[in-house]
C-alpha cells in the first residue's frame, strides 16, 4: 500500500550510520537544514555488538537524544535479526530501540546508501573519467569494488529517485582479448564460475595478480590489493601493472554492461574504497575503451558519463538525504522499518 508523506516522515533527531565490515560511520541529524553532527570512526572489531558501539562512541558523546535511527548495512535484511556480512554484529531493532530509546528504526542495504548518494552529493565530490554528459532526470547506476562488489541501480520516476538494490557483483565475467584467453585460466573460482567479485574487489585484484604471475611464470611477491595498486602506480613491477591494467579494463566492460542494464543517462558512478585509490588509473584510455566497446550501442555509451565518487562518507551523505526528506526517495521499507507504538516491522 503506498505510504502518506506523515507515514514516511521520520523523527529528528535523526541518527544516521553506514555499518560496514570493518568501520562504522555514523552522525546526528538534528534537524532538516544544520550540517550532520559527525562522530569518529568506529571499528566494528571494537564493540561487542552494535548498541553498545553507538551508546559508547556517540550517545555518551552528546546531550542530543535521537528518536529515529536510519541504518545502512552490509547483508540482507529479513526478520527481526540480522546479520551482518563480513562482521560479527547482529542488528536487532526491537531491542535496539529499546535499549537506546528510538521509537523509529529504518535499516537499508549499504549499496542502497551509496545509490542515494549519488543523487545527495553534487560534482565537487566527483571526478569524471572521460567524456559524456548526464541527463539530470535519467537513471544511473552505482559500482563500488570495496570488500566485495556491490551494484545498484538509480530510477528516477513519479518525481522521486528508486534505489534498486541487487547481486549484480555476482554477474559471470568471460575472457575478450587474447590476453584475457591465456590468463582467465589461471583465476581462481566460485564453484566453477568467474564471477565479477571474483576480479572486481580487493579479493580479485590479488586473484587478477596471481593469475597473471602464473601464466607467465613470474613470482607473485604481493599478497594485498594496496601493495599491488602501489606497485602498480608507480610502475615499479610488471605483474601488479597488468594486473591493475586487467582490473580498470574488466571493470570499465561490467560498468557498460550495466549501463546498458539501466539505460543509465543519468551516468555511471564508482563508489567503494578502490575507485577513489586508482582514479589516475581509471582515468588512462583503456577504462573508457572497454566501457564503450559494446556494439551495436558503443554511440550510446560514448554518451554517458562515469564518475569516481570521492566523498569520504558518501553513504552517509546518501543517508542524510533520504532522513530528511524521505518523500524525494521511493525506498521501499516494508519489513525494514520498526516503529516503537506497534513494536514490529512494518
Ligand atoms: N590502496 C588500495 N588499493 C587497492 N585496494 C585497496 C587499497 N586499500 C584498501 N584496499 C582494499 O579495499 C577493500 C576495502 O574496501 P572499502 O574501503 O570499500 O571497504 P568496505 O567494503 O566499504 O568495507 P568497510 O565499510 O567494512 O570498511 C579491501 O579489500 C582492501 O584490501
Amino acid at each position: 500500500m503506498a505510504q502518506t508523506s506523515d507515514e514516511t516522515i521520520l523523527k529528528f533527531p535523526i541518527l544516521i550510520g553506514d555499518i560496514g565490515g570493518t568501520n562504522a560511520r555514523f552522525a546526528l541529524l538534528v534537524d532538516s537544514y544544520a550540517e550532520p553532527r559527525e562522530f569518529p570512526i568506529v571499528q566494528t572489531a571494537d564493540y561487542p555488538n552494535i548498541d553498545e558501539a553507538i551508546q559508547a562512541a556517540i550517545l555518551d558523546r552528546t546531550s542530543i537524544m535521537p528518536k529515529s535511527a536510519v541504518l545502512a548495512v552490509a547483508g540482507p535484511i529479513d526478520g527481526d535479526e540480522i546479520d551482518l556480512t563480513n562482521c560479527d554484529w547482529v542488528v536487532r531493532p526491537l531491542e535496539m530501540a529499546r535499549s537506546l530509546g528510538l521509537e523509529d528504526i529504518v535499516l537499508l542495504n549499504d549499496f542502497e546508501a551509496q545509490a542515494l548518494a549519488v543523487v545527495a552529493l553534487g560534482e565537487e565530490h566527483m571526478v569524471k573519467i572521460g567524456e559524456g554528459e548526464a541527463e539530470s532526470a535519467a537513471s544511473r547506476v552505482v559500482l563500488g569494488p570495496g570488500t566485495g562488489l556491490g551494484v545498484a541501480g538509480l530510477i528516477h520516476a513519479r518525481r522521486s529517485w528508486i534505489p534498486v538494490p541487487g547481486e549484480g557483483g555476482h554477474m559471470d565475467m568471460g575472457p575478450r582479448s587474447d590476453r584475457d584467453f591465456e590468463v582467465f585460466p589461471h583465476l581462481e573460482r566460485i564453484e566453477g564460475r568467474i564471477s565479477g567479485e571474483q576480479l572486481l574487489c580487493g579479493r580479485g585484484l590479488v586473484n587478477i595478480y596471481r593469475a597473471i604471475a602464473t601464466t607467465d611464470s613470474k613470482p607473485a611477491h604481493f599478497t594485498t590489493p594496496a601493495e599491488i595498486t602501489t606497485a602498480a602506480l608507480a610502475r615499479s613491477d610488471d605483474v601488479a601493472e597488468e594486473a591493475l591494467a586487467m582490473f580498470v579494463t574488466c571493470l570499465g566492460r561490467l560498468a557498460g554492461d550495466l549501463a546498458l542494464v539501466f539505460m543509465s543517462r543519468g551516468g555511471v558512478y564508482l563508489t567503494g574504497g578502490i575507485a577513489q585509490k586508482i582514479v589516475t588509473a581509471l582515468q588512462h584510455p583503456r577504462f573508457r575503451k572497454a566501457f564503450e566497446d559494446k556494439a551495436p550501442h558503443s554511440a550510446l555509451l560514448r554518451a554517458m558519463p562515469v564518475y569516481v565518487i570521492t566523498h569520504p562518507l558518501a553513504a552517509l551523505a546518501g543517508l542524510a538525504a533520504y532522513a530528511r526528506t524521505p518523500m524525494r526517495f521511493g525506498v521501499e521499507t516494508e519489513g525494514r522499518r520498526w516503529r516503537s507504538r506497534r513494536s514490529t516491522a512494518t
